[in-house]
């Protein structure tokens, strides 16, 4: 039985822990990278938790997954070329799948068990593998991206889990320098950009490097997502040059995409006001991240 205090120890949010009322443990494993453990919550539906973090519920996970397809792809006119990495657990090529313009879809998951795991356990997420554009690789990212042609993505969204464990590398200057020699020109990057409220030094830390790597527009959004510590998740939008990208107007509204309903599931979340609403920040973010 693990003591209370050991919950207060995870140096992401340090003091701070979050619980809810667990009706039944449908799953509990370990893989060669993680812990995993799925469990059957009495309000928001079912729970993936890896290494003690929650990564997704059923009832809150369409904040997440759409806001971080659709910030980057409704922010360019017709992508075709998409590369998720991580997003074992569907939801994003679910999203991806809404825009009938892309050709392909990529994702490159280091975890196979987690992969099966949502596929038992999280239909709703794990529908997007059903897309006959998605091509699955079992694998680490940043060989994945080493051995990518240069130029090949119009769109590369990193959807991983905290950088302490697997997704360490996802967030040091060599793994940006890939990403930004995969886009095409003009292309664009949306990574995961932990709380405003927890995260400023690695928030600054991402901004300064993505600052040097793409000579585009590089903006910090943000969205609500109530079973994240601080209940608050941000996003890096990151363009490469050659293109004039901004984000902060969607070009490609998604309500005016056919597919918008095709995932088998209406949006639940996003809307192009509040696409316009994410990179409008609070006065000490600004502060903190306007010399970034
Ligand atoms: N694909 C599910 C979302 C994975 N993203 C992370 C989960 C853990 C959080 N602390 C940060 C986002």
């Amino acid at each position: 039985k693990t003591s209370k205090m050991q919950y207060y120890n995870n140096p992401m949010w340090p003091g701070e822990a979050h619980s809810l009322k667990v009706e039944k443990i449908l799953y509990q494993g370990k893989s060669p990278y993680q812990e995993i453990l799925v469990l059957e919550s009495s309000t928001y539906g079912n729970v993936l938790v890896l290494d003690g973090i929650v990564q997704l519920t059923d009832k809150d996970e369409c904040a997440y997954q759409e806001m971080v397809t659709h910030l980057p792809l409704c922010s360019i006119p017709s992508p075709k070329n998409v590369l998720v990495v991580g997003g074992g657990d569907g939801g994003v090529l679910r999203e991806i799948a809404r825009h009938d313009s892309v050709e392909t879809i990529d994702i490159c998951e280091i975890d196979q068990l987690v992969i099966d795991v949502c596929k038992e356990f999280f239909p709703n997420l794990s529908i997007g593998y059903k897309d006959p554009r998605v091509r699955l690789h079992v694998g680490d990212a940043v060989d994945f991206l080493r051995n990518s042609p240069e130029g090949k993505y119009d769109a590369i969204i990193v959807d991983s889990s905290d950088p302490i464990g697997p997704a360490q590398a996802l967030v040091e200057k060599p793994f940006f320098q890939t990403i930004a020699r995969a886009l095409k020109s003009g292309g664009v990057l949306c990574n995961l950009a932990e709380s405003m409220w927890l995260h400023t030094h690695l928030i600054q830390d991402m901004l300064a490097i993505c600052r040097q790597t793409f000579k585009g527009a590089v903006h910090y959004a943000w969205t609500s997502v109530p079973t994240y510590p601080s209940g608050v998740i941000g996003f890096l939008l990151c363009a490469k040059e050659g293109r004039p990208v901004n984000f902060l107007t969607p070009v490609n509204p998604i309500e005016k995409i056919q597919g918008a309903t095709k995932a088998g599931k209406e949006l639940r979340f996003y809307n192009s006001e509040i696409h316009r609403a994410a990179f409008v920040l609070p006065t000490f973010v600004r502060r903190e991240l306007e010399s970034y």
